[in-house]
């Protein structure tokens, strides 16, 4: 697992086992909201959980509605490919009050290939002392210790997550900080994913067996270009066959978590012949709701017909669309024909320095200051809103705290305002910003 990057745990196992209950449990623990996406359709494909100071990204492979035997073996096999693809641990659900069944076992198969850590989760049982015993069968799946919980009654979660979390490594472990730009090219199928990779990573491909062996990993493409290292990763290649439209959906969702998950950069390939779509604000709406840099490429620029207006009219169209990451860098590239390909590593480049530049509070607090006298904090029933202090307390993206005399009088509007004035001052071109707002009692 690369260092500094949120783990990902996926789980997976046949219909009916209680996933959804499960992941439903896990995500009320959810702390990091993140300001809302406005617009966009919330699929419960993902969240955030954190448990005894750890964080990670839960991710439900699938809800697919069971029709026939095979069709549920294949979908399940799936399921758990996709889980091994992109899951750091995977939580292989099972049902104690069905027991053991077939498919089990063959996914059960399948797991243990990977040789990824996989947790075997015993779902419903709803009494401790009555059914344990019944656990014991699934030690037959060759995966370890079953661990028992009740996803509905609430039993056991705590225990299954203390194993959970043992697998995702100490952060602070000695192996060197990465410096590499991670970047994710995300896109929906057919938008020119692969071709835009092909051409970036050209002649400049770094030949490495460095990169850990993982199914993952092989995703990842180290390249070098100016001297400097990058890592790409790719999503490309989702088109199937026979697939219905909300699979394909769901397949592209995981999958596009899992890669912008492990990146700083997300470049989301825009197809310029059919303009902005639900399935692109969708994805835009997951790189902004993960805090991470985003440059748009408007791709097939060479096929369409343009005049001196037409950059200013898809600009205006993409920003209204995706109001919510006005940051976002736009640009127009070809695939095809290299157009502004070379210029896309220099915007990387700037765009990475800001989501991890650190600006110092003496500085900070001159921006604020002036900002509040230039216009004067909201008040209500008498009681005005102050700002005492600003400082930043991360990167990745760029995370500010704000003190105030009384949160509730901190609105959005002015809270915005400030971030504006922020942004006129330091740029952070291609970054979203974070604000978080404490309450202080005034200092005397
Ligand atoms: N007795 C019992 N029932 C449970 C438990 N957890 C979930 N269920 C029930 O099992 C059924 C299926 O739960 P879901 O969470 O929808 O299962 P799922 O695995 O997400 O199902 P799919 O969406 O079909 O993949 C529901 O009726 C739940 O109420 C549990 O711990 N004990
Ligand atoms: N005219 C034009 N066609 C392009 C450009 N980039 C890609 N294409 C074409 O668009 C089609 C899809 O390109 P891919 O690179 O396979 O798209 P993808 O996003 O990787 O597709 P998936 O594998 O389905 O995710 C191919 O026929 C490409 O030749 C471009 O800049 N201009």
């Amino acid at each position: 697992m690369s260092k500094n990057k949120k783990p990902i745990v996926a789980i997976v196992g046949r219909p009916n086992v209680g996933k959804s209950t499960l992941f439903n449990a896990l995500a009320k623990q959810r702390i990091a909201i993140v300001k809302d996406t406005p617009g966009i359709t919330r699929d419960r494909i993902y969240a955030d959980v954190t448990w005894l100071d750890k964080a990670f990204t839960l991710i439900d492979t699938g809800g697919i509605e069971p029709d026939s035997r095979d069709i549920i073996l294949s979908q399940m096999r799936e399921q758990a490919q996709i889980a091994i693809d992109t899951a750091d641990v995977i939580l292989f659900m099972v049902d104690v009050k069905q027991g053991m069944v077939d498919a089990d076992a063959k996914v059960a198969d399948m797991l243990r290939r990977s040789h990824k850590p996989v947790i075997l989760v015993v779902n419903k049982v709803d009494n401790f002392d009555k059914y344990m015993a019944d656990t014991y069968e699934f030690y037959n799946l060759g995966i370890g210790d079953p661990h028992p919980i009740s996803a509905s009654g609430r039993l056991g979660i705590g225990d299954m997550l203390d194993v959970l979390v043992s697998y995702f490594g100490d952060s602070e472990s000695g192996d060197e900080e990465d410096e590499r730009t991670r970047v994710a090219i995300v896109g929906k199928p057919n938008v020119g994913k692969s071709s835009l990779i092909n051409k970036l990573i050209g002649e400049n491909r770094l030949i490495v067996s460095e990169i850990a062996g993982t199914t993952r990993d092989a995703v990842d493409t180290p390249v070098v270009y100016n001297g400097k290292e990058y890592i790409f990763i790719d999503t490309a290649g989702l088109r199937r066959k026979n697939k219905i439209k909300e699979e394909l959906e769901h397949y592209m969702i995981v999958r596009t978590v899992g890669a912008i998950e492990r990146s700083d950069i997300v470049i989301l390939v825009i197809d310029a012949v059919e303009g902005v779509t639900e399935q692109d604000a969708k994805i835009a709406g997951i790189a902004h709701d993960r805090g991470k840099a985003v440059i748009i490429a408007v791709n097939k620029w060479d096929a369409i017909e343009k005049n001196n207006k037409t950059v200013n009219q898809y600009t205006a169209k993409i920003r209204e669309i995706l109001s919510y990451m006005p940051y976002a860098e736009i640009t127009f590239i070809s695939a095809l024909t290299g157009q502004r390909l070379p210029k896309l590593y220099d915007l990387i480049d700037v765009i990475s320095e800001n989501h991890s530049m650190r600006i110092s509070t003496g500085v900070l607090n001159e921006i604020m200051s002036e900002a509040v006298a230039l216009q004067q904090p909201p008040s209500d029933k008498g009681k005005r809103l102050r700002l005492y202090y600003i400082t930043q307390v991360g990167v990745k993206p760029p995370t500010f705290v704000i003190f105030v005399n009384d949160k509730e009088l901190m609105h959005f509007s002015y809270t915005r305002y400030i971030e504006n004035k922020v942004r006129e001052a330091f740029g952070f071109r291609g970054t979203p910003l974070k604000f978080l707002i404490r309450e202080r009692r005034e200092k005397k």
